[in-house]
Parts: C-alpha cells; sequence; structure tokens
C-alpha cells in the first residue's frame, strides 16, 4: 500500500487518521487522543468504513487510555468499559465497532492486573489482524473469480485501504487480480449521495494505475447489459446475518438485481468480523439514517476552500432541490442472500447449498 492511502497511523501512543472529508482535494491527518475525538470522527465520517470505523474507536481508547493514570485495574476497567459502551453510539450499522467493543471488554474482564496494557496491547493488534485478513480476502477472493469468464469487474462504495486497516475488502480483491494480470479494467458507482466511490475510490485507483471507470450509480444496468465481459459485482459488507442477507451502502440491493438480471456473479467480500451470527436475518439490522441535505445539496470544493485552512469547516454545499423539499436518505439497504453468489471471508468462500436460498454461515465459520 502506498503512504498516501494509509487512512490509519497509530505508533504507540499515538493515533492519527486520514481525514476523509478532505480527499481527494487535500491529504490532512488528524491526531485522535481521545474517545471524544474517536467517536467525532467516525461519527463526522471522517473515518468510514467497517472495518476501520472499528480499528479507530479501539486505537483512539488506546490513546486516552495510554496517558492516564489509573488508581487500580478495578477503575482502569471500568474505565475503559464506558467508554466502550460510549464509542458504540457513533455509528449503528456496520458490526465491526460492536463485536471490537464485545472483544475488548472480554480482555479487560479477564486480566487480573495490567488491564490497562492489556487494553491497549489488544487493540493495536486489531490493526495487524485487519491487515491479514484483508490480504487473505484478496487472495480468497481472486482463486475464487478466476474460474469465471469475462475479465473486468464492477464494485461500489469505498472498500479499500481506506475503509480498513490497509489493502480493503472488495477493493483488495480489485487490486489482486490487478497486480494478478487477472483484470482488465473495473468499473465502479460514484455512490451517491456521499461518493465514496467519486472521492475514495477513485482516489485509491489513480493513486495505483489500476485501469478504472468511474460511472453513475444509475447506469449500473446499461453498463451490464452492453459489456459481458463484466464478470462479477464485487462488494463489501457492514452487516452479514447468518443467514447471508447482507448490509452495505445503498444502492448495493440493486446492484444485486441488475447482476442476477444480466445473469452475473455478486460476490460479497468481508472480513468475518462483519458477520452478525447473533442475527438470523438481515431483518434485525439497524440502517443508519443520514442527514436529507446530503441529497438535496452537493457537497464539494471552490478552488478557493480546497487552498484554505480547516477545509473542512469550509466545506461548500450546492443546492440542488428547491428549499422545502423532503428527502429520505437511508445509509445502507440489505441484499437478500438469494442475490448473493458468494461470501468471501479471510476464513474461507461460502456459498449456498445447492437448491438453497440463504447461507448457512453458522455452519460454515464452525467448521
Ligand atoms: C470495507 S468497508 C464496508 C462498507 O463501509 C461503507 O460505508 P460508509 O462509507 O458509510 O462507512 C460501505 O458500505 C462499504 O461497503
Amino acid at each position: 500500500m502506498t503512504a498516501d492511502l494509509q487512512a490509519i497511523r497509530w505508533a504507540r501512543p499515538r493515533l492519527s487518521i486520514l481525514n476523509q472529508l478532505l480527499l481527494p482535494h487535500r491529504r490532512e491527518y488528524v491526531e485522535i487522543a481521545t474517545s471524544e475525538q474517536a467517536h467525532h470522527a467516525i461519527a463526522s465520517m471522517q473515518t468510514r468504513g467497517a472495518p476501520a470505523i472499528a480499528i479507530v474507536a479501539a486505537l483512539g481508547l488506546a490513546a486516552e487510555v495510554s496517558a492516564m493514570a489509573f488508581d487500580s485495574d478495578d477503575v482502569a476497567r471500568a474505565h475503559i468499559r464506558a467508554r466502550l459502551e460510549y464509542l458504540q453510539t457513533a455509528r449503528p450499522t456496520a458490526v465491526n465497532l460492536f463485536e471490537a467493543a464485545a472483544r475488548l471488554a472480554r480482555v479487560v474482564d479477564a486480566a487480573a492486573t495490567g488491564v490497562a496494557q492489556a487494553y491497549v496491547d489488544a487493540a493495536e493488534q486489531m490493526l495487524a489482524d485487519d491487515v491479514r485478513d484483508n490480504e487473505a480476502i484478496g487472495r480468497l477472493g481472486c482463486e475464487h473469480l478466476r474460474a469465471l469468464p469475462g475479465d473486468k469487474l464492477l464494485t461500489h462504495c469505498n472498500t479499500g485501504a481506506l475503509a480498513t486497516a490497509g489493502h480493503g475488502t472488495a477493493l483488495g480483491i480489485v487490486r489482486d487480480m490487478w497486480r494478478a494480470g487477472q483484470l482488465a479494467h473495473v468499473f465502479f458507482t460514484e455512490t451517491r449521495p456521499y461518493n465514496q466511490g467519486a472521492r475514495l475510490t477513485a482516489f485509491e485507483l489513480v493513486s495505483e494505475g489500476i485501469a478504472a471507470t468511474l460511472v453513475c450509480d444509475s447506469a449500473v444496468s446499461a453498463l451490464l447489459a452492453r459489456d459481458p465481459s463484466i464478470k462479477a459485482v464485487v462488494v463489501g459488507a457492514d452487516r452479514v446475518a447468518a443467514n447471508g442477507d447482507t448490509a452495505n451502502k445503498i444502492g448495493t440491493y440493486q446492484l444485486a438485481i441488475a447482476a442476477r438480471f444480466h445473469g452475473r456473479a455478486f460476490v460479497v467480500a468481508a472480513p468475518s468480523t462483519s458477520i452478525d451470527l447473533a442475527l438470523d436475518s438481515g431483518a434485525g439490522i439497524t440502517i443508519e439514517e443520514r442527514p436529507q441535505d446530503e441529497i438535496t445539496a452537493a457537497a464539494g470544493f471552490t478552488a478557493s476552500s480546497v487552498a484554505a485552512p480547516g477545509a473542512e469547516l469550509l466545506r461548500e454545499r450546492l443546492q440542488i432541490a428547491p428549499t422545502g423539499t423532503h428527502a429520505w436518505n437511508p445509509s445502507f439497504d440489505v441484499t437478500p442472500a438469494a442475490l448473493i453468489s458468494a461470501i468471501v471471508t479471510e476464513k474461507g468462500v461460502f456459498v449456498k447449498r445447492p437448491d438453497a436460498q440463504v447461507f448457512d454461515l453458522r455452519a460454515s465459520l464452525a467448521a
């Protein structure tokens, strides 16, 4: 990964994150020293992507804890547990944040002594684990997709180095296929209304010189109808239920319908930390709803605001819809398992049993 694409920098005990609100115009790192700052970075989308928000929450608290002197292990444990509860209120859909908080709570509960140190060690380990898992997803995804006809892919939102500790999930597969000479071209959606595709995936693909074309979300069916060499649609995930129903960036569901209609594979790529085995189906997934003005106005920079210090504050919004327009802005949708061909994780590539409409991820992960 090039240094340009490093979303999370951790040099014990200091954490800084690439402020993704300013991309692709400015590369500016923000220091995160407290759990409040980590919460703000996640809620305001300075950092985003299911694995990245879990890691920033964990390491933001690690930075805070490292600077504190606790009177006892019990005090440290109580503090960490309370802050983990608080951090889970930053965003509701990606399960990685909740999974990480539960795992870290178990670490501090299990540590009889050295609670603060045990917490920091475990939070730090998450960074390395995520890169390792994404590399495995890339490798397994390449192997899985090699057999399918065609030499192009389509992806949605941003699932790359910027959304993770490094390499990425769906975009990690794109990266590995490109490096292996298995990929001639990738199409990627702008991902309205937040434009993670046009701003962030474009930034990653241009940085690495991967042959790529940006399309409007609404151009996907026309693209699939026109180009039979697109072998698959590959997307990430924010939460996958035990039956394979998958919450991912809004627009994913309609991509899956288009892929099914045109006879293309629809592949979900995510670490196993994105799988929520407590949920039987996607019906139980909380979908974040974001402000209406993300739709009624367009965000961006003018030449003068890009150059100004604190450009985030000056982020200009161009009104598109008339004042008084009501908008509905769900940030995610749930793609039914029936439309998903395969789920690629670091633990393996999961498919449905012949004739089944859903996955059995409880059995797959137990195997
Ligand atoms: C590998 S990241 C998964 C996921 O995160 C994105 O959402 P957001 O940008 O709102 O955090 C998107 O759904 C990606 O597929």
